[in-house]
């Protein structure tokens, strides 16, 4: 076992960079097919592999607790985002069921940091200072604006942010993604000096809502989508094909009915729709910059080739846009302006909704919130020592629950079974490492079963097999039966045609519900985060 004391590192095991992107869409990427200028990320694509069908959850909390401890969402403690009850699987932080990678990593010696969002529990004992993290910048909560601490949400009408665990204050007028850059650029630094290996966590709030960017982002995208976004959602349909993300076969699935045809907005409703998406591409613009950053200072120190690189999105496009809703919307409407001057200003609160979410998911259906492929299948690429098959896309079913146990391998530590006197719950991922040294192309046999629940939104995959239940409230027998080999958009129930598959799916489902903690109806909230 390696010593844990600085400086004392003999052989340098490889260094992680964990980098999410914060409801990115699947087809945005140039490397997936999408038509923002994502140069330096195409260069990971070049370098690794790019996996078309990774599943992460269908929202961030949950995705956030899944990944850093290779386990369910109701297992870590974050049955439902935002929902903090006295309930087991539904605490609303990491519990002491399940131990984040971070903490087995650091007490092995590596250096871990992370910068950007946490949002898995507001309290100082829920921080990532206690759960492993030795380096932490972070925005506390689920969301924020950009450029100010001046909130979004109206229980916090100063956004929360910390430093190793102690609050601290934005400085007005920086941007997040190039802050949080400048942070892990420094904690990179500190690790190069003490000589050990490092697990750093990108966690990017960009390109969430509001969409806010510098005009130098976004001004080289004006007039790209001036046709709207139906017209948008099918030529990546058509360049998603041509960059094989999926098959020559697949069908483009209607939208969702929240979605108003482009042909019925106003012209003053257009030109300000088509701006929603230029400031969108312009956030995706600066993010790929900043991974540059990190690229070329890991080059500039000598870490690149020794640098494990995971970039990822934490679910599907977002459709959110709380500006015009009941509920946060006068706070938003007080504090913020939507006028097509000030977009994407500090002053300004705009979301892209449904209608641009579905060109940032398209092919699937959908978008985050939803169990459907549109929530859940997200971009990863991963490029790095011992990878092997440069530039190719990998098509097998692999989730968030295998990063875990990728970085324990890639770390040559292990997951413990007891953690500080508590007896832990055993990881539910495999490890990816047989794909990245090109010994396999799947990790998971047909009879690997994966399940998703939030707030009754429910799936279940086993091989080419899912289950889908997106109605309300949760009912057993609104699941639908699909083949994704055959039909990726979940567009032909086939329960009645094969309804042994069906009643197997079902058996499934309830065994991995229980085992889970998966409770329905939801427990209600004794508090909410948001
Ligand atoms: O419903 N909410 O309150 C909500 C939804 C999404 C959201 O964004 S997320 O990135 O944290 O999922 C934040 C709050």
């Amino acid at each position: 076992c390696t010593p844990n004391t600085k400086n004392q590192e003999t052989r340098k095991r490889p260094n992680i960079l964990l980098i999410v992107a914060d409801d990115l869409g699947y087809a945005d990427l140039g490397s997936f097919g999408g038509d923002i200028d994502t140069p330096n990320l195409d260069e990971l694509a070049r370098k690794g592999i790019r996996f078309s069908r990774f599943h992460a959850s269908p929202f961030c909390a949950t995705s956030r607790a899944m990944f850093l401890t290779g386990n369910d969402n109701h297992i870590a403690g974050m049955g439902v985002q935002g929902l903090t009850a006295d309930t087991v699987g539904y605490e609303g932080h990491l519990t002491d069921r399940i131990v984040p990678f971070p903490a087995v990593l650091k007490k092995s010696g590596y250096s871990t940091f992370m910068s950007g969002k946490w949002h898995l529990g507001l309290r100082p004992e829920d921080n990532p200072h206690q759960k492993g993290f030795e380096h932490s910048f972070v925005l506390v909560e689920s969301s924020s604006n950009h450029y100010s601490s001046k909130g979004i949400w109206k229980k916090n009408p100063i956004s929360p942010y910390t430093e190793d665990g102690v609050e601290t204050t934005w400085n007005e007028g920086d941007y997040s993604t190039d802050v949080y850059t400048d942070k892990l650029i420094s904690y990179i630094s500190e690790s190069k000096e003490e000589n050990r290996p490092f697990f750093g966590f990108a966690a990017y709030t960009s390109p969430h809502w509001p969409l806010q960017v510098d005009e130098k982002y976004w001004k080289k995208y004006e007039g790209r989508y001036d046709d709207g976004y139906e017209v948008l959602k099918e030529k990546r349909f058509e360049s998603l094909k041509k960059a094989w993300m999926i098959p020559e076969n697949a069908v483009l699935p209607p939208s969702h009915p929240r979605v108003k045809a482009w042909d019925s907005l106003s012209p003053e409703e257009q030109k300000k729709e088509a701006r929603k998406m230029e400031l969108y591409s312009g956030m995706v613009d600066n993010l790929d910059y900043n991974i540059g950053r990190l690229i070329t200072h890991l080059k500039e120190i000598g870490e690149y080739e020794n640098t494990l690189i995971v970039f990822m999105s934490d679910n599907g496009a977002a459709a959110e846009d709380f500006y015009y809703n009941d509920g946060v919307g006068p706070f938003l409407r007080e504090r913020y302006t939507d006028n097509y001057e000030d977009m994407g200003k500090v002053n300004s609160y705009i979301a892209y909704g449904p209608q641009w979410a579905e060109a940032g998911s398209s092919p699937f259906k959908y978008y985050k919130g939803f169990t459907t492929e549109g929530g859940m299948n997200v971009p990863m690429i991963i490029s790095g020592p011992g990878v092997a098959n440069q530039g190719s896309i990998n098509d097998s079913f692999f989730t968030l629950l295998d990063l875990a146990p990728t970085f324990y391998e890639v770390s040559e530590t292990t997951y413990p079974n007891d953690w500080n006197g508590k007896e832990v719950k055993p990881l539910l991922g495999a490890s990816l490492l047989p794909v990245l040294t090109g010994e396999a192309q799947f990790i998971h046999s047909e009879d690997y079963v994966f399940g998703m629940e939030h707030g009754g939104d429910a799936m279940l995959r086993k091989g080419k097999w899912k289950i889908l239940n997106v109605d309300y409230p949760f009912q057993i027998e609104n699941f639908a039966l699909y083949d994704l080999s055959t039909d990726l958009a979940e567009q032909v129930d086939l329960k009645d045609q094969n309804p042994e598959k069906y009643q197997e799916m079902l058996a499934e489902w309830e065994k991995w519900s229980q085992n889970v903690g998966v409770i329905l109806p939801t427990p209600r909230s004794q508090k909410s985060d948001e």
